[in-house]
């Protein structure tokens, strides 16, 4: 275990399978479609790596890199984009890939943005759901694991860029996160 880390809230392989289950049901709910992917750098990456080779219809993706959160781990509420989709999602089933729905400013955003492009279809997938700190009400089609108010990292998420790399999702020393 890592010198930084408290507890492990998710291990490896409680990731795996469950990423595993999510393909699964992915590959039924769009048989005979191909479906684009939108992953929301940074965090969704390894998420959307391993999500995608459990997923056995056409399968393209996209990227989309927003801010919302900047160095700390409270949201400004204020989402930037800084790097925007390659091409257009008109008439495509788009699935919208994200690492965490914390407060939801995040998605209520991407929602409205990717609604405006005219995709066939939009829904949301994300590994983990954190219902205490919403603030807006936002639909979750596809959601790994509901997590208690605590700010996680690993696989993908990040405290100060840091923590992206732990294989498992975990809870940071308190010392670490008083920097
Ligand atoms: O529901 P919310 O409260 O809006 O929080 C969720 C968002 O915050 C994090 O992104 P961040 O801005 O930290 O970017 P990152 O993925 O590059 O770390 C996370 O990856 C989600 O995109
Ligand atoms: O708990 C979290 N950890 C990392 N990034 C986040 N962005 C929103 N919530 C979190
Ligand atoms: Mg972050």
């Amino acid at each position: 275990m890592h010198p930084h880390v408290e507890k492990i809230l998710l291990n490896e392989q409680q990731i795996q399978e469950r990423v595993k289950q999510l393909g699964q049901q992915i590959t039924a709910d769009y048989q005979g479609e191909s479906i684009l992917m939108v992953g929301i750098l940074k965090g969704a990456m390894i998420f959307l790596a391993d999500l995608v080779r459990n997923i056995e219809i056409p399968t393209f993706f996209d990227f989309m890199a927003v801010s919302s959160y900047g160095a700390g781990t409270v949201s400004s509420g204020v989402v930037r984009i800084l790097k925007d989709l390659d091409k257009s999602v008109e008439g495509k089933h788009v699935i919208i890939v994200e690492d965490i729905v914390d407060t939801g400013l995040t998605l209520q955003y991407l929602l409205e943005n990717m609604k405006s492009r005219g995709p066939a279809s939009l829904k949301v997938c994300t590994l983990l759901d954190k219902p205490d700190r919403r603030k807006v009400d936002i639909p979750i089609d596809y959601n790994g694991f509901r997590i208690p108010d605590e700010f996680v990292v690993g696989y993908g998420l990040d405290f100060n860029e840091r923590y992206r790399n732990l294989p498992y999702i975990a809870v940071l020393k308190p010392e670490i996160y008083k920097g």
